[in-house]
């Protein structure tokens, strides 16, 4: 089993997809558990049909859904009998949170964790500062116990940045292996080689539970496709503690939605070449809801949000 592990938005499926590239090339049987805050999946569509794939939405793993965890887990390795796991977790999961949920004693013999691997966001973990303090505690515990570090988006640093950044992950965790990299591009056999060195320092561990986090999420299905330019507005407007939005938007004037990712301040579209449920996903922290959900119908309406700091 690898547990894939790291803050919204920093690479974990991007990585998740490396791994089963590899597993297909080597013609291995597959498991996928997915664990996402929000109540709707949108990576589920990420993982072929020939990967046995669990879905544990709208709760995080090691806290809330450990009970179903277990249930999963043991059907997967019942029925599935895959020779690889892999365990996408919430970016707001602690990684040894979820290993306590994953590591049932029914059936932890029959599980060799392989490691924890967090992926961190190369600006974010510079700008952690902005965060709140318990989300900055949360990025450092997802360091402090990984087994292996992927640095995510190295290009959009300088030489000095990306050096800043291994110095203080390495000074965190010195016994991971520490890689700067694009798009999660490390080499898999290094993941191949890896061997969990287990829960450090357990009686310490800080329980960062979603719910103290202040982070929540929202899910918005679209009933109707909305004006491109509009879009753009909305977005332009939303708070700053928006940390993700992943989902399926359709544009006046197009056929087919478009899969919209939002992470850290970059928004990036993909067009699809068929329909796809509507559902849009957000996760932030302190965030009224209730105003987001006003402004989605006012764009759904065809009106434009009105942009942050700007009067009508
Ligand atoms: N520019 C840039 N974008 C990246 C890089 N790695 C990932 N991304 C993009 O960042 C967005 C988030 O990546 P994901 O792999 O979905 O991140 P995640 O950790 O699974 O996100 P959650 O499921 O929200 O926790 C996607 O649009 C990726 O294509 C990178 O190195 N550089």
């Amino acid at each position: 089993m690898y547990i894939l592990a790291g803050f919204l938005g920093s690479g974990k499926t991007t990585l998740l997809k490396r791994l089963l590239e590899d597993e297909r090339k080597n013609g291995r049987k597959v498991a996928v558990m997915m664990n996402e805050l929000g109540k709707v999946s949108i990576d589920s569509d990420e993982v072929g049909d020939d990967v046995a794939l669990k879905e544990l939405l709208g709760g995080c793993i090691c806290c809330t859904m450990s009970g179903q965890v277990e249930a999963q887990l043991q059907g997967l390795l019942q029925l599935e009998k895959p020779d690889a796991i892999y365990v996408e977790t919430t970016g707001a999961a602690h990684p040894v949170e979820v290993l306590d949920a994953v590591l049932s004693p029914l059936f932890a013999n029959m599980l060799h964790v392989k490691g924890i691997i967090s992926t961190v966001d190369g600006k974010r973990w510079l700008d952690r500062g902005m965060m709140g303090p318990q989300l900055q505690q949360l990025l450092i515990e997802q360091v402090r116990h990984a087994d292996y570090l992927i640095v995510n988006k190295a290009s959009d640093l300088s030489d000095s940045e990306q050096a800043e950044v291994a110095i203080s992950l390495q000074g965190l965790n010195p016994k991971a292996k520490c890689v700067l990299t694009n798009y999660s591009k490390v080499p898999v056999m290094d993941l191949r080689s890896l061997s969990h060195s287990g829960p450090k320092e357990t009686s310490h561990r800080m329980h960062l539970h979603t719910s103290s986090l202040g982070l929540s999420s929202f899910v918005h299905t679209f009933k109707s496709p909305v004006k491109r330019e509009n879009f753009e507005t909305f977005l332009r407007g939303m708070p700053d503690t928006i940390y993700r939005i992943k989902g399926y938007v359709k544009f006046e004037g197009s056929s087919y939605p478009e899969l919209f990712q939002f992470s850290y301040g970059m928004p990036s579209y993909m067009k699809e070449d068929m329909n796809m449920p509507l559902n849009m996903v957000m996760i932030g922290e302190n965030i009224d809801w209730a105003r987001i959900a006003g402004e989605l119908r006012d764009l759904e309406a065809g009106f434009a949000s009105i942009e942050k700091g700007i009067e009508p």
